[in-house]
């Protein structure tokens, strides 16, 4: 029988390209996210390499987690790989003039869902024992700090802690906690904090060479089918031509 990922996010980004992945290793998929149509478009699309099941599920519905994953068909109940890639961020704006909406869907998307999925799956995952592994999409924002990050980055901060945790009580378990933490890649992801704004999303990543989905699939499906008894703990990655900043100082 093939291995068995799970992805939330699958629907674009580095969730899809990680599908596809997958998929090219011969792992059987379960995708998922809260877009219908893109589901049953990666199903059409992947279906016919690998056995897939789809889901639509939004993380943030904690019993609609546990539904999707008491439901699981047989073929596809033995995971052994958990990938928590779906977040998002918004309210690009300073602090002060954000929407306390916008911090909220934050942190029950990037903390509370991710949370929501890790609990239903990890029985499976202690059960499938050595090899298994949570993969979960930080950000180089839940380490450096940047203006407008906020929410955003503190969620991920949590992201950080949450993976080194269970790493500590998943001793002896065999299964692996990794935090991958990548800096600017083109995805939908800009143009989801921009609230649609494609001239931001092409601004930002215009004129410089961002990190593709495609990279960051690679780091997820690498750290997830390393030998069994490797552990990445954090994998923090930038474009070449992405760098750190000086200091802010506030002159008279
Ligand atoms: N792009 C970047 O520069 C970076 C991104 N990240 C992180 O990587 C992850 C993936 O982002 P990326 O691929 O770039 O962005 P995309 O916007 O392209 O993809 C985000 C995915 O998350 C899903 N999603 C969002 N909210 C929910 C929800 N409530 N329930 C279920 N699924 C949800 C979306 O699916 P749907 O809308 O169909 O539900 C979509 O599939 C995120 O956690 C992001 O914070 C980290 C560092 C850098
Ligand atoms: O998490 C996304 C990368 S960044 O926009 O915070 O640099």
């Amino acid at each position: 029988m093939s291995d068995i990922v799970l992805i939330t996010g699958a629907t674009s980004g580095f969730g899809r390209a990680a599908a596809r992945r997958f998929a090219e290793a011969g792992w059987s998929l379960i995708l998922t996210g809260r877009r219908a149509e893109r589901l049953a478009d990666l199903e059409k699309e992947l279906g016919g390499k690998v056995p897939v099941h789809t889901a639509v599920l939004d993380v943030r519905d904690a019993d609609a987690v546990k539904d999707v994953i008491t439901a699981l068909p047989e073929g596809f109940r033995a995971v052994k790989a958990l990938i928590n890639n779906a977040g998002l961020a918004l309210a690009p704006q300073p602090a002060q003039k954000a929407d306390l909406d916008d911090w909220h869907t934050m942190i029950d998307t990037n903390i509370k869902g991710l949370v929501n999925v890790t609990h239903a799956v990890l029985p499976t995952l202690i059960e499938t024992g050595a090899g298994a592994s949570i993969v979960n999409l930080g950000s180089v924002a839940g380490q450096w700090p940047y203006p407008g990050s906020h929410v955003y980055g503190a969620s991920k901060a949590f992201v950080q802690q949450f993976t080194y945790n269970l790493r500590c009580d998943l001793q002896g378990t065999g299964v692996r906690v990794t935090d991958i933490a990548p800096g600017m890649a083109e995805t939908e992801f800009t143009l989801v904090r921009t609230g649609g704004d494609q001239a931001a999303s092409d601004k930002l990543y215009g004129d410089t060479t961002p990190l593709e989905a495609e990279d960051i699939a690679e780091l997820i499906f690498y750290t997830a089918s390393l030998p069994a008894h490797v552990n990445v703990n954090r994998l923090e990655v930038m474009p070449t031509r992405q760098a750190w900043s000086a200091f802010a100082v506030d002159r008279d």
